[in-house]
C-alpha cells in the first residue's frame, strides 16, 4: 500500500483568485511578483528546475495568465494544476482543512482594526483569570514590528504583548526567559478557554529571546491553539480507517492534533524538510507524512521579503531529488500551499491567490490538470488513493497520475 507525502509551501500564492476582489487582492501573485522582483534587484532568473520539471512554473503561468522572469524549463514529470479556495478566509487553519476535504463555510469572528483590537470585557476576564494588570499592544500588528516596538516595555512591566491581524488570530508574545515559556503557554491556554463562544481560529504563543529591538529574535517555540475543524478531515478519516499520519512542523497544531498518529517539530526549512526525509526513510506503508514549511509565511510573506523568500525558494528547490529519492515507486508526493502572503504587497497580511497543485511519483507523466474549484481535490485524491469513503467536498485527480 502506497504511501503519501503532502508539503504545504505555506503561503505559496500563484496568482489572485477569482474572488480576490472581495479580499481587496486583485492583482496580487506572491509567485510572479516576487519572481519580477528578484529580477530587478538581484539582475537574474530565480531557479527553479525541479519544481518547474513538475510542472509548477507552468501551473503558475495559467494561474496568473501571464509570465515572469524565471530559468527556463519545460515540465517533464508530474500532475501539475491550480486551485481556487471555497472557504470564506484566506488564513492557514481554513486553508489546511479544506485541502484535506472540510471547507470553513462560516464566517470567523475577526477583531477590528480600528481602536482597541479585543473587547474590554475579554481582557478583564483574561486579567482577572491570569492575575496580570493589564496587556500592551491591543492592535493590529506585524509579529516582528510590534515586539521591536514593545519588547523592552514588556520587559520591564511585565506585561503580555497581545496583537492580532486580518485573520482571526489571538497572538501572544512574549519573553522567553523574563516571561517564561509555559507561562506563556499557559497564558494562552486560558485565553482559549475565556473566548468561549467567540469564533476565533487560533489563539498564538509567540516567544522571543533578546534584550533590545537590535536583537529582539522570535524562537522556534511558537505555539498553535486552534479551535476544532467543523467536520473531520481525510486524516481523521484515514486514521480510523488504520492510516498513521506523520505530522512535520505545524500541521498538528493547525488540525488542532485531530487524526495525527505521530508529530515531529523542527524549526527552519532544511530541518523541516530534513524530517520529512527521515520519515520518508522510515515510515510504514499506509502512511501520511504531513509537512508545512512555515516560513516561506512567517519569514518572507509577512515580512515582505521578495528576495528572501525567492532565495528560501531556490534552497528547497535543491532539496527535491532528495525527497524523490527517498521515495518507494509507489508513493505520492503532493505539493501545495494554503494561502497567498505576495511579498510584494501593501500591509503584511495574506493574499488571496491561487495555489499550486502537483502531484508526483516515479512513474508519473507530464499531465496538465488544469483550474481546480477547490483545494479539497487534493483530500478527495488522497482518500481514493488510501481507497476510504469519498469526502464531502473536492473531485479527485487519482485518474490522472496513471497509478
Ligand atoms: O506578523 P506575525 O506575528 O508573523 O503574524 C502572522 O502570523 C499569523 C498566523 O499565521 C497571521 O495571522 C499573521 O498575522
Ligand atoms: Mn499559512
Ligand atoms: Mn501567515
Amino acid at each position: 500500500m502506497a504511501r503519501a507525502i503532502v508539503l504545504v509551501i505555506d503561503s505559496f500564492g500563484i496568482g489572485h483568485a477569482p474572488d480576490a476582489a472581495d479580499f481587496g487582492d486583485i492583482s496580487a501573485n506572491t509567485f510572479a511578483n516576487l519572481a519580477r522582483y528578484f529580477y530587478q534587484h538581484e539582475k537574474r532568473e530565480i531557479k527553479l528546475t525541479n519544481l518547474a520539471k513538475m510542472g509548477l512554473v507552468q501551473a503558475a503561468f495559467e494561474a496568473g495568465k501571464c509570465t515572469f522572469p524565471v530559468v527556463k524549463q519545460a515540465p517533464e514529470q508530474g500532475a501539475f494544476g491550480y486551485a481556487a479556495e471555497i472557504s470564506t478566509g484566506k488564513d492557514t487553519p481554513s486553508g489546511h482543512w479544506e485541502m484535506m476535504g472540510v471547507p470553513v463555510l462560516f464566517d470567523w469572528d475577526y477583531f477590528p482594526k480600528e481602536g482597541n483590537a479585543f473587547p474590554t470585557d475579554l481582557i478583564e476576564k483574561i486579567n482577572q483569570a491570569t492575575g496580570y494588570d493589564g496587556i500592551l499592544g491591543d492592535c493590529h500588528a506585524s509579529g516582528t514590528d510590534i515586539i521591536n516596538k514593545l519588547g523592552q516595555a514588556h520587559i520591564k512591566s511585565g506585561l503580555p504583548i497581545c496583537y492580532t491581524s486580518a485573520d482571526s488570530v489571538f497572538q501572544v508574545a512574549a519573553h522567553e526567559e523574563h516571561f517564561g515559556l509555559d507561562n506563556l503557554y499557559k497564558y494562552c491556554e486560558t485565553v482559549r478557554e475565556l473566548l468561549g463562544d467567540m469564533n476565533v481560529g487560533r489563539v498564538i504563543a509567540r516567544p522571543f529571546i533578546g534584550n533590545s529591538p537590535e536583537d529582539f529574535t522570535r524562537t522556534g517555540n511558537r505555539r498553535d491553539y486552534s479551535v476544532l475543524p467543523p467536520a473531520p478531515t481525510v486524516l481523521d478519516v484515514f486514521t480510523q480507517a488504520g492510516g498513521h499520519v506523520i505530522s512535520v512542523g505545524k500541521i498538528a497544531d493547525i488540525y488542532a492534533h485531530q487524526g495525527i498518529s505521530e508529530k515531529t517539530k523542527a524549526t527552519g526549512i532544511d530541518a523541516l524538510v530534513d524530517a520529512t526525509i527521515s520519515h520518508i526513510n522510515t515510515a510504514q506503508d499506509n502512511s501520511l507524512i504531513f509537512t508545512n514549511l512555515v516560513n516561506f509565511d512567517q519569514d518572507y510573506g509577512h515580512r515582505r521579503d521578495p528576495v528572501g523568500y525567492a532565495l528560501a525558494l531556490e534552497s528547497f528547490d535543491l532539496r527535491l531529488p532528495e525527497i524523490i529519492s527517498a521515495m518507494n515507486e509507489d508513493d505520492v508526493l503532493f505539493l501545495t500551499a494554503d494561502h497567498g502572503c505576495d511579498p510584494t504587497w501593501h500591509g503584511n497580511d495574506h493574499t488571496r491567490e491561487y495555489v499550486p497543485v502537483i502531484a508526483f511519483h516515479k512513474q508519473v507523466r507530464s499531465v496538465n490538470i488544469g483550474e481546480r474549484n477547490t483545494f479539497a481535490d487534493i483530500g478527495q485524491t488522497i482518500a481514493e488513493l488510501f481507497k476510504l469513503d469519498k469526502m464531502p467536498y473536492g473531485t479527485s485527480f487519482l485518474s490522472d497520475l496513471d497509478l
